[in-house]
């Protein structure tokens, strides 16, 4: 069966695209985002493909693609759409498949279903983006609680920014968690520096056990 991971994280804005960009590539496989709100710049996916490295046809079609850049349920209101959590169907594919969520958990899909309550219905493997500044213990652990509140498989966290030792070694003491390594800022960030990044800054032994 073709191994699937949810990249999830504790905000917007965290690094999460450029994080499944760089784990897409280096497990040369597929990548997924679901539900797409903000269609003005450059959407997740095509970050997806500039930084990646892999052939256009591993990014796979967004199911709902809503132009403005909001939590995904007042956008698609905005469109007059209804998002439907049953159409989020996963797919099968003959490689690793990155899935890539919108915002944090918590983040409405419609009035009534969030991510997670996607996410609990998939049981996948999670890996869960954490920015390394300061408000990020409190983020980190509220998400790794709902994750566990609702039995969702957490392989851990992926930090993301410059080393805050203090900040990574707490949550991964409270939190009681894996952490999978850190993503520092890159600068430029390019195909080629995420690439040299991911492999010299995060354990894919780690991931690949974690997702079994
Ligand atoms: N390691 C990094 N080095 C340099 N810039 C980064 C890095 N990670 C993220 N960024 C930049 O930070 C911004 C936000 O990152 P990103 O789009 O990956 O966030 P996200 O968590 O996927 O947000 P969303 O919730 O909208 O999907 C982008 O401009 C991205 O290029
Ligand atoms: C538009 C943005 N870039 C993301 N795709 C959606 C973020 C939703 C966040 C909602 C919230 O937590 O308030
Ligand atoms: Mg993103």
């Amino acid at each position: 069966m073709t191994k699937r991971i949810v990249i999830t994280g504790t905000d917007t804005g965290i690094g999460k695209t450029v994080f499944s960009a760089g784990l897409a590539g280096l497990l040369n496989g597929f990548y997924w985002k679901p539900v797409q709100s903000g269609l003005d710049e450059e959407t997740d996916s095509e970050v997806v493909a500039r930084l990646s490295g892999l052939p256009a046809g591993r990014i796979l079609p967004e199911v709902y693609r809503l132009r403005m850049p909001l939590s995904p349920h007042r956008s698609a209101e905005i469109d007059g759409v209804a998002i439907e959590a049953a159409k989020l169907s996963l797919p099968d594919l003959p490689g690793p498949l990155i899935i890539e969520g919108a915002g944090g958990l918590m983040v409405p899909l419609n009035r009534q279903t969030r991510f997670i309550d996607v996410f609990q219905e998939w049981q996948l493997p999670v890996i869960l983006c954490a920015r390394t500044a300061l408000g990020t213990i409190n983020h980190t652990l509220l998400s790794i609680e709902a994750l566990r509140a609702r039995s969702i498989p957490l392989i851990g966290v992926a930090f993301i920014g410059e080393e805050m030792a203090d900040s990574q070694r707490t949550i991964a003491e409270f939190g009681n968690v894996a952490v999978l390594g850190r993503l520092p800022h890159l600068d430029p960030l390019t195909h080629e520096t995420l690439s040299r990044a991911m492999s010299d800054f995060f354990d894919l032994t780690m991931i690949a056990e974690g997702c079994r």
